[in-house]
């Protein structure tokens, strides 16, 4: 669990962060949304000590971060950033089993962690041999993602994670990270410009200008009650596509038929998945069916629409 009060970064020439406050609890993503130079990676950087804040407090499970020893601070944070800052001359299983090694982890357990992390990122064993300009960018990603979960720290800092990476292999990781069941054990802050990211990942966004937050809430909450211009226009190029990730099936379920059994051709999701999962599992124009109580419930895909159109002048009236 992570809480800060008031934080505030001033450089002689610059207030780079000014007085932000927020929690983020266990199980919980965060991320820090916002324009370059807004603060983002400044605050994010506080939150493990890697720059000391200018006033105000910040507490890591309960606890005072400047009361803490640093070591002890970043064994209980792990840190993925964009370029993943894999050692270039270490191969990946070295990479991997840093933090462990210097917490003098018996090497069978190392071992085992190291096995475990691959099979969950996807990655296969022949990799540990090799060196980080041996893989894709997105498999040097998974491998920033592993190292930094080596030592199942509590609390997962992400700055841009996927930003080196192109739009069809960051949307892939993305659904893959978001899957991910230790992952969603964690408390994570996540940095990002990119706005479907944060829609997709954050449990609540941080919408950051000049230092400070402009709104913080659910992505639901920024798209729907913006609580000022900037944030009504920051989401206005993207406003009709976002909403597919604001709303569930279950949503839509007032404005389609209610069917006694689920029509044959139907996919058949869980009733919470998002408009946007839901749509995204599709090969072609199916029907999506759902299970609201006793009744199913089906869309045809190409009529999600309108029935969109009837719930959004419900939410917006
Ligand atoms: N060491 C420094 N000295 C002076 N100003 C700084 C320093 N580091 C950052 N800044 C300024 O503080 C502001 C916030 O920087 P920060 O890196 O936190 O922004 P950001 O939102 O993460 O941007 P980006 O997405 O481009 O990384 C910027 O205007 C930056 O120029």
């Amino acid at each position: 669990m992570i809480a800060v009060r008031q934080l505030t970064k001033q450089y002689p020439t610059h207030l780079a962060v000014d007085d932000v406050s927020f929690e983020v609890g266990q199980r919980e993503t965060l991320v820090l949304l916002g324009t370059s130079g807004s603060g983002k990676t400044t605050t994010l950087k506080m939150i493990n000590r890697l720059i000391e804040p200018t006033s105000g407090t910040i507490q890591i499970n309960g606890r005072d971060s400047r009361e803490r020893k640093l070591h002890e601070l970043r064994r209980e944070i792990g840190y993925v950033i964009q370029e993943t800052g894999l050692f270039p001359h270490y191969t990946i299983g070295e990479n991997i089993a840093l933090v462990p090694r210097l917490l003098e982890w018996d090497e069978r357990r190392i071992q085992n962690r190291i096995r475990e992390l691959l099979a969950m990122l996807r990655l296969p064993e022949t990799y540990l041999n090799v060196y980080p300009n041996q893989l894709s960018g997105g498999q040097r990603q998974r491998v920033g993602l592993a190292r930094a979960l080596a030592a199942q720290p509590s609390i997962l800092l992400m700055d841009e994670p996927l930003g080196a990476l192109d739009p069809v292999t960051r949307s892939a990781i993305r659904r893959e990270f978001k899957n991910l069941e230790e992952l969603r054990q964690k408390t994570i802050v996540l940095v990002t410009h990119d706005i479907r990211e944060a829609f997709e990942l954050g449990d609540r966004v941080a919408l950051m200008d000049g230092g400070r937050i402009q709104q913080i809430g659910t992505p639901k909450e920024l798209l729907l009650q913006p609580v000022n211009d900037f944030v009504r226009n920051f989401f206005a190029d993207q406003w009709l596509s976002l909403q597919l990730h604001v709303f569930s099936l279950q949503d839509l379920a007032p404005y389609l038929p209610n069917e006694t059994a689920p029509p044959p051709e139907a996919r058949l999701f869980p009733a919470q998945t998002q408009l946007a999962d839901a749509l995204n599992e599709l090969s072609g124009p199916e029907a999506i069916a759902f299970k609201t109580g006793q009744h199913f419930v089906a869309v045809q895909s190409a009529t999600i629409w309108p029935a969109l159109g009837q719930l959004l002048q419900k939410q917006t009236v």
